[in-house]
């Protein structure tokens, strides 16, 4: 007999379902991702810490999960919402199937519900605070309770609660599937990446393009990172209100004062945003999807990208030192930009993908060209 599991939002919808995860409650910030593949490197993205992710494409969990392709060393969605989970997954990389992954990781998740009915409500109402009750006894008054007492990500500070708590080394390249090995690529140039929540694909591209890496924790001081004398300077992606990372928009100023050559990626774009005077908005239900066409202003091609982010930065607030340099095509909201006084660049959206295609990918060249030009400059 399936365990019965629902699912409350903060508007007063319940969602009866069956439970596929770990038994228990949780409560997050639910959003809809629209990528058809991917869902474990979805649930290992420290950017989704404190959000429930439902996924649009109904079949998840048919390739099984591995150890190889988590982003981060654990979940971190607060929960998941799937239309059905095959009784069976098959893949030949597979080691365990994902709801014997759900339940190891302790996160709970419903399987069952209507989840177009759920993702047009998020579409018409926007993101919505909820609940995911997964037992023998399921109560939906209660449920609804705790989905209203969630407090909502605004004003939340959370990467540098999944940041590490000490630095270390990173130099591993991308997964090479013939060889069924990770690559070890040359090493040219020393990066500091602030770790906000990083994904691990990002780290690998960057060692791709020569950077050896030390990763730091989210609130080390600048002056620490400029000691190390690094060739450039990486600000990861991250779950939660980039406005309440004061200490890493601080920490970014001092590099941008320091003419240090700079790339941020999701929040990480976001804070160099909020470096260098702009605003930051939270946005209706955020771009989470692996699909979003994305336009290069230098060249007017339209890349197709890997998003997931709910809050942006708000063009209309730049100064007059920045250039745009990409906008999203679904709904023209900023998605890159380069400072013209400074050796420092941006992006929205995901270039490492992991899930979602690598059109961006030239992005990380871009930086390591950068840190190239700054060292002939010096
Ligand atoms: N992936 C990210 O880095 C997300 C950034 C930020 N937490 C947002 O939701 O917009």
């Amino acid at each position: 007999m399936p365990i019965p599991a629902l699912l409350a939002l903060e508007d007063g919808s319940v969602f009866h379902g069956h439970a596929v995860g770990a038994f228990g409650e949780t409560v997050g910030e639910v959003v809809f991702n629209t990528a058809m593949t991917g869902y474990q490197e979805i649930l290992t993205d420290p950017s989704y810490a404190r959000q429930i992710v439902t996924l649009t494409y109904p079949h998840i969990g048919n390739t099984g999960c591995n150890a190889e392709d988590a982003e981060s060393s654990t979940v971190h969605t607060a929960g998941l919402i799937v239309r059905d989970v095959p009784r069976r997954a098959s893949n030949w990389r597979s080691s365990e199937s994902l709801p014997d992954y759900l339940k190891r990781h302790g996160i709970v998740a419903i399987a069952g519900i209507d989840t177009r009915r759920l993702t047009r409500i998020l579409r018409d109402k926007g993101a919505q605070n909820g609940c995911i009750v997964a037992g023998e006894t399921v109560d939906a008054d209660a449920a609804l309770a705790r989905a209203r007492a969630f407090p909502g990500l605004n004003g939340m500070d959370l990467a540098k609660v999944v940041s590490v708590d000490k630095p270390y080394i990173w130099d591993e390249g991308i997964y090479d599937l013939d060889r069924t090995a990770f690559s070890r690529p040359d090493r040219r140039f020393k990066v500091v990446a602030y770790d906000f929540g990083v994904k691990r694909n990002i780290l690998r591209l960057l060692a791709e393009s020569g950077c050896e890496i030390t990763v730091v924790p989210a609130q080390t001081a600048a002056s620490d990172v400029l000691a190390m004398k690094p060739d450039g300077v990486f600000l990861a992606n991250g779950p939660g209100d980039p406005a309440a990372c004061d200490y890493a928009i601080a920490a970014t100023r001092q590099f941008l004062a320091a003419k240090m050559p700079l790339f941020g990626i999701c929040l990480g774009h976001q804070i160099m945003g909020l470096a260098v005077g702009a605003k930051t908005l939270k946005m209706k239900f955020g771009h989470h999807g692996a699909n979003h066409p994305v336009k290069d202003h230098d060249d007017g091609r339209v890349l197709i990208t890997s998003q997931n982010h709910g809050f942006a930065v708000d063009p209309g607030t730049l100064p007059a030192n920045v250039r745009i340099t990409h906008t999203s095509l679904f709904d023209g909201s900023l998605q890159g930009f380069a400072l013209t006084d400074r050796p420092a660049f941006c992006f929205q959206g995901h270039p490492e993908a992991s899930p979602g295609p690598l059109d961006v990918r030239y992005l990380f060249d871009r930086f390591a060209k950068l840190m190239q030009e700054s060292r002939t400059h010096a």
